[in-house]
């Protein structure tokens, strides 16, 4: 007999959606499918057709929108209704009109489930299980059946439990995947009774966990462990209440850990990606930290990490970033060295070196500012504007310089409130005066300031303010506390952030506005125009 390849199956489609806040149009599922296809998992579950209308409607439309190359798709649905023939099951019929090469069916293996919520009898249960998977298998379908509860019903009758593994396989289910449904199960417990099972059935299985206990990557890899060659999962672990194993943690897992390919390891490489894309598709971003695929899942902060990572990546990752398609950041803050503003430096294309004194004085600054309340970790703007000043032997030349400027606020007495700023700048000697209206005062100095500006440097003019946020640093002095305040901006198709931090929102305020103008008109030109840059030392 040919040796059984390991299944992946993706259920984002179903279990995914029964998570608090996703609503997936068909529309969003087709393209969901699609990526998922793309990545290279075996067997994609698109819904309950029967029971969701629209689920009824992916199916549809899949038969002729879905081109899958590497998944084959599966409906889910239930056993037929107790007391009921399976021929007539409206459900049942529902699961086969659905046209799929794999049907999933969800069967009750814990007796208090039986008993409780199917109010039939255990014998009953196991005559629907047998009459259904039969009734499929005939049609031509390849049935899985999940085991609804399992873990549970196991500890509380594990006989019975074994019985529908074997009434389910003796039926023709090609697979029996055992569900830790209540999510309650801890890894040892997962790798017993898997590997129980396994050895008293003989019987192909499956593992399907939920996170209530934090562990259903934990258990899945248990499961494996112990024997089980069938995976699921959804993509970011969306699932009904802490979700289900995160089928991008569990994947990464066994490629790169356990060297079982679930999907070919060159695909793997789009996991970060495919992360990304699930994401925006779904309207629920996966978690920023998530493993592998997180946006900062290699993002270093610590001064002593980057110092070590300075001379081999490996010493504080545990995989390398392009295997999953991710990538190595350091970030720049007052936890950091003078490692962390090489590699940060470097990674913006500056050749400095950690032992130089413009690296060490840069850090030194980032100190000094982050310890007032600058944040140069998201402001990397304001962050390259600080090192250039230090390769530049601290007086960056600029293409402007600041006299003064003014805001004022006036209610006029039909209630209308006018906000006017005004700027006064020098230009080689020139000087420049203008004045802008604004919906606020940081609305109308950044007017003001491109209308003096723009004129005179047309690059400016593609700059555009794509967010604002103001954070009070000591709540505690009321009105009086100082505030940092991110501007973040796209120009030229990169986007980036400037930070500035005063006692008066709207000079912290403008201490942004002004940064970005700098370093848009200071440009890489000016990067050029102030080498030499730090010699290697
Ligand atoms: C563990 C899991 O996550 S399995 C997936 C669960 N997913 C869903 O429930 C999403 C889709 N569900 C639905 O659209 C609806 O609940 C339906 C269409 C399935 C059923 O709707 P309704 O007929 O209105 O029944 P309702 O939702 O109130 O109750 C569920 C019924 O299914 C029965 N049932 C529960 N589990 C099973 C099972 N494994 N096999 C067969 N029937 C089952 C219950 O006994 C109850 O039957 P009853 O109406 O005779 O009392
Ligand atoms: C089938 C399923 O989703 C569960 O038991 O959790």
């Amino acid at each position: 007999m040919a040796e059984r390849r390991f299944q992946l199956y993706d259920t984002t489609l179903r279990d995914g959606t029964q998570q608090e806040g996703m609503v997936l149009t068909v529309e969003d599922k087709l393209a969901v499918a699609r990526r998922l296809d793309a990545f290279g998992v075996g067997f994609i579950e698109g819904g309950w057709p029967g029971a969701v209308p629209r689920d009824t409607e992916f199916f549809r439309r899949a038969r002729t929108e879905l081109d899958l190359r590497s998944a084959q798709l599966a409906a889910f649905g239930a056993t037929r209704k107790p007391g009921a023939l399976v021929s007539v099951d409206p459900q049942v019929r529902a699961l086969l009109a659905a046209d799929t090469p794999v049907v999933t069916l969800v069967a009750k293996s814990h007796p208090r489930h039986v008993e409780l919520a199917l109010r039939t009898t255990l014998a009953e249960n196991l005559a629907m299980i047998g009459s259904t998977v039969r009734h499929l298998v005939h049609a031509g379908r390849r049935v899985f059946v999940d085991a609804e509860h399992y873990f549970d019903g196991y500890r509380l009758n594990r006989e019975y439990a074994l019985e529908v593994v074997r009434t389910a396989a003796e039926a023709g289910a090609e697979t029996v995947v055992l569900c830790d449904t209540n999510g309650g199960s801890l890894p040892d417990e997962v790798r017993a009774v898997v590997g129980d099972t396994l050895q008293s059935t003989g019987i192909a299985l499956g593992i399907h966990c939920h996170d209530d206990t934090g562990c259903a990557v934990a258990n899945t890899l248990a499961a494996v462990d112990a024997g089980a060659d069938h995976v699921q999962g959804t993509a970011h672990g969306y699932g009904e209440r802490c979700g289900n194993a995160n089928l991008f943690t569990v994947t990464a897992n066994l490629v790169l850990k356990r060297g079982i390919e679930a999907v070919p390891v060159e695909r793997l490489r789009e996991a970060a990606g495919l992360g990304r894309a699930i994401g925006e598709l779904t309207g629920v971003p996966g978690h920023p930290a998530a493993p592998y695929v997180g946006a900062t899942a290699f993002v270093h902060k610590a001064g002593l990490h980057a110092s070590a990572l300075r001379v081999d990546p490996d010493l504080y990752q545990h995989t390398r970033p392009e295997l999953v398609g991710n990538e190595m950041r350091t970030l720049v803050s007052d936890l950091g060295g003078r490692s962390s503003i090489e590699l940060k430096a470097r990674s913006l294309g500056y050749p400095v070196t950690a032992g130089s004194n413009e690296v060490a004085r840069t850090a030194a600054r980032v100190k000094e500012l982050e310890n007032l309340g600058y944040a140069f970790e998201s402001a990397d703007a304001s962050f390259e504007l600080l090192l250039r000043e230090e390769l530049a032997g601290g007086s960056l030349a600029r293409p402007f310089e600041v006299e003064s400027w003014r805001v004022g606020v006036d209610r006029l007495p039909q209630g209308e409130v006018r906000t006017e700023a005004s700027v006064r700048l020098r230009v080689d000697g020139i000087p420049l005066i203008a004045s802008g209206e604004g919906n606020g005062p940081v609305n109308a100095l950044d007017r003001a300031l491109h209308k003096a500006l723009d004129p005179r440097f047309p690059e400016l003019a593609g700059l555009e303010l794509v967010d604002y946020q103001v954070r009070v640093l000591n709540a505690e002095a009321g009105s009086e506390a100082a505030a940092r305040v991110l501007i973040s901006y796209r120009h030229g198709g990169r986007c980036w952030a400037t930070v500035g931090v005063d006692e008066n929102m709207v000079a912290a305020s403008w201490r942004a506005l002004l940064d970005a103008v700098h370093f848009v008109l200071l440009g890489r030109e000016g990067t050029e125009r102030l080498a030499p840059v730090a010699a290697a030392s």
